[in-house]
């Protein structure tokens, strides 16, 4: 495949790597010094286009991508109030997007884990829920994509939490779960939920060890969507 990489930062470093590892081309390595070389690019040879870029450059890339035809795969974070344009977009191209929070494996059996136990976690009212997200210190949004994709899980299956609020300690009204970003050089990524009671803790935690399980996710989708349309995410790609 001839993939165009939207982004050529950290993410997009290792997405070229391991893309070339198996046996896919980069099309283009486009950054902010040359994104007018999108200008000039051979659209048609373009099979997919990975974008992880930055909050304020997500929503244009995507745009572009949709308007020339090409399946594209982000993980940018930090943008997502204008998710909903994209999808309507999407649709009236006919082309294909797919986005995720965390395209790590791992991080997704997490997710279901988080679910499993806010639903266990429903009636038990002498619990409070908390989060912590760690990464490092390079990272311009806050809290983390992946904190507030965990957020939204515990709000869908707890009746009592109503909504998530970036806090600096945890100590916030009953009905909002407090989330504590954390910004310590090099973690990849780290998130942990916990459930306190005067009589003990429940705690369940993902560590990213590296970022690759975030590139080699993000390859792996964009080799599955090279021939699918509409709004997809990591529900349609994985089969767990
Ligand atoms: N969903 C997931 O699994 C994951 C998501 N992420 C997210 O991916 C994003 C990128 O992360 P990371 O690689 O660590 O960040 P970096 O800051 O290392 O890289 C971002 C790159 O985007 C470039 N950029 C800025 N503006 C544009 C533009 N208009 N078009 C194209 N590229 C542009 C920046 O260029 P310059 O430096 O010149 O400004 C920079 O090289 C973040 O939002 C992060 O949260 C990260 C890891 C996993
Ligand atoms: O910026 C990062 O580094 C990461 N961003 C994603 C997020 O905001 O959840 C995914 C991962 O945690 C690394």
């Amino acid at each position: 495949m001839n993939i165009l990489i939207l982004g050529y930062g950290k993410m997009g470093r290792i997405i070229s790597q391991i893309a070339e590892e198996r046996g896919h081309k980069i099309a283009a390595r486009i950054n902010i010094e040359n994104v007018s070389d999108l200008e000039t690019l051979d659209t048609a040879k373009v099979d997919v286009a990975i974008e992880f870029s930055q909050p304020e450059a997500a929503y244009d890339n995507i745009r572009w991508c949709l308007q020339n035809n090409i399946p594209v795969v982000s993980g940018t974070t930090g943008w997502l109030e204008k998710k909903p344009e994209i999808e309507k977009l999407c649709e009236a191209q006919k082309g294909a997007f797919f986005y995720a929070s965390n395209f790590s494996i791992g991080v997704n059996i997490f997710f279901k884990v988080n679910r499993f136990l806010a639903r266990l976690m429903n009636d038990q009212r002498d619990y409070q829920v908390s989060m912590e997200e760690v990464h490092h210190t390079e990272k311009k949004d806050a809290p983390s994509g992946t904190a507030i994709t965990l957020a939204e899980g515990i709000i869908e299956e707890m009746e009592k939490v109503k909504t998530w609020k970036l806090v600096k300690e945890e100590k916030v009204e009953d009905q909002e779960l407090p989330v504590v970003a954390k910004r310590i050089d090099p973690a990849p990524g780290t998130h942990i939920v916990t459930y306190h009671s005067k009589i003990d803790d429940i705690e369940i935690k993902h560590t990213a060890h590296s970022r690759e399980g975030f590139a080699l996710g993000a390859v792996l989708v964009a080799e599955w969507i090279k021939d699918k349309k509409g709004v997809l995410d990591m529900n349609d790609f994985l089969t767990f």
